[in-house]
């Protein structure tokens, strides 16, 4: 579905992503890991057209993104949500869940994906008239996925969402995201919360310095005490 080929990302001189080759089939969830400044927030955002990449090709259905302007992408099935969230604060949560719904199709199917949203997040429903400014984190972050999903993306772009957030909230998020992959949703979650991204995660990579340093299987990458001490962050060798 998602094919990365030698993607670099700059910031002016310097390099962020080198030269990254990865692949998402049709409703796989790939967990990318690594520790802070790895890069993972510039790969997310190359891949949504935020941050376009400088080199390489990002091809979605055979066409290479890159030739498309960053509006374009969300067209084509991708919908970002944003580390930060990027709330409208003022506006309604639904008015702010309705932005996500601006591409034809899913303008159509405005009504019965924002139900579906409040049937993924019930919390949601009951502020549906309320700024969206007065939630909570957790709630908010909710939002954020809610208005993401409103533009009936095929793949889902998540930067962080647990970041902040209490771990009680952090359990409900990441059981939000298996139900949105249930639904055939194709999922690229980065995240440096290690163990609970592992184990949602069908397919995981590390991220070191803008490199792709291990891929594999979760159970895979997690049985290797190298992997575990030096890049996952997990102290402890496996049982
Ligand atoms: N707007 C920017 N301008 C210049 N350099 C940047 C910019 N954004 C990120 N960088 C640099 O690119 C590298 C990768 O940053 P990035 O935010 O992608 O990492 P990350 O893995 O998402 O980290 P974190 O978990 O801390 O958000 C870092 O060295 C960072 O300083």
């Amino acid at each position: 579905m998602l094919e990365l080929n030698a993607v670099r990302v700059n910031y002016g001189h310097a390099v962020a992503i080198w030269d990254l080759s990865l692949r998402i089939a049709p409703g796989e969830l790939l967990v990318v890991v690594g520790p802070n400044s790895a890069g993972k927030s510039t790969l997310i955002n190359a891949i949504a057209g935020v941050h376009p990449a400088s080199a390489g090709s990002v091809i979605l259905d055979g066409v290479d993104l890159r030739a498309l302007p960053a509006h374009r992408y969300c067209e084509r099935g991708i919908a970002l949500v944003p580390e930060g969230r990027r709330l409208f604060a003022s506006m309604s949560v639904r008015e702010n869940l309705e932005l996500g719904a601006y591409r034809r199709g899913a303008r159509k199917a405005r009504s019965q994906t924002l139900e579906e949203v409040c049937e993924l997040f019930p919390v949601v429903r009951e502020k549906l008239a309320q700024p969206a400014g007065t939630l909570s984190g957790g709630q908010q972050q909710m939002v954020a996925i809610g208005r993401a999903l409103m533009a009936k993306p095929r793949l889902l772009l998540l930067d962080e969402p647990s970041l902040g957030l209490a771990p009680s909230v952090v359990l409900d998020m990441f059981r939000a995201i298996r139900a949105i992959h249930a639904q055939g949703i194709a999922v690229l979650l980065v995240e440096q919360n290690v163990a609970m991204a592992l184990d949602i995660a069908e397919r995981a990579a590390v991220l070191e310095e803008g490199r792709i340093v291990a891929a594999g299987a979760p159970e895979v990458l997690m049985a290797q005490p190298e992997l575990r001490r030096a890049y996952l962050g997990l102290e402890t060798d496996p049982a």
